[in-house]
């Protein structure tokens, strides 16, 4: 596998400020809360690098500190006293499983809330919402299903667990009341999924309440 270069890092890292400050400004990383990734270079899906938030960082402040490059298995490619973030796992397992470029993941109250209405079920339905489109999805009147996986506090229990969870058509999973990851092939194709998700969130757990 091809060393990767200065310049990829930094674009990777650049990339990630961008969409952190983006997301930060609509208030989507409280409490130091949330992780955001980018995969750079080669991939196979047993060997591949993607550039990570450190942990525990305050999402909404930039830093020289903020981000570092880690393999496949989540530890760092290179000497660094950084942290990845520790739901890094979950990253390593979308990427391997779906050969995604990017990886957002944010808590919400509307993700909180939607994942608790329909945690008992493993999915959220969204039905027949123009939004879906945005997730490629073009079939009239689509009804979708966004899975829910149970929030472990043992990271690498729920990351066994999302292999099983990823449906192909479907560029994201909740852990319930925790938050989503969506990915997509770039930042930008990420950043729209996450968009229309938390669309979808808001519009399921504004609708029960209207349906009562
Ligand atoms: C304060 S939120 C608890 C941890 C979490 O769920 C999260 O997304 C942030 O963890 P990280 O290690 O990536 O900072
Ligand atoms: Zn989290």
């Amino acid at each position: 596998m091809t060393e990767l270069t200065l310049e990829q890092k930094q674009h990777a890292y650049d990339e990630l400020r961008e969409i952190k400050a983006n997301l930060a400004a609509r208030g989507w990383f409280p409490a130091t809360s949330g992780n955001l990734s980018v995969r750079v270079g080669e991939f196979t899906p047993d060997k591949f690098t993607f550039a990570v938030t450190s942990s525990g960082k305050d999402k909404s402040l930039q830093s020289p500190e903020d981000f570092l490059l880690v393999n496949e298995k989540g530890t760092p490619v290179e000497a660094t006293r950084l942290k990845p973030s520790a739901e890094t796992l979950i990253h390593c397992e979308i990427y391997k499983y779906t050969g995604a470029g990017a990886i957002l993941h944010v808590h919400t109250m509307f993700n909180n809330l939607a994942s608790e209405l329909y945690g008992e079920e493993g999915f959220i339905p969204v039905e027949g919402i123009e939004i879906i489109k945005a997730l490629n999805i073009w079939e009239e009147d689509a009804t979708i299903r966004i899975p829910v996986l149970p929030n472990y506090a043992d990271i690498p229990k729920i990351a066994e667990l999302v292999q099983g969870a990823i449906v192909p058509r479907i560029p994201g999973i909740v852990l319930r009341k925790h938050g989503i990851y969506a990915w997509g092939a770039s930042v930008a194709e990420a950043k729209r999924h996450l968009e229309a998700f938390e669309f979808m969130f808001e519009y399921v757990y504004r609708w029960h309440l209207l349906k009562k």
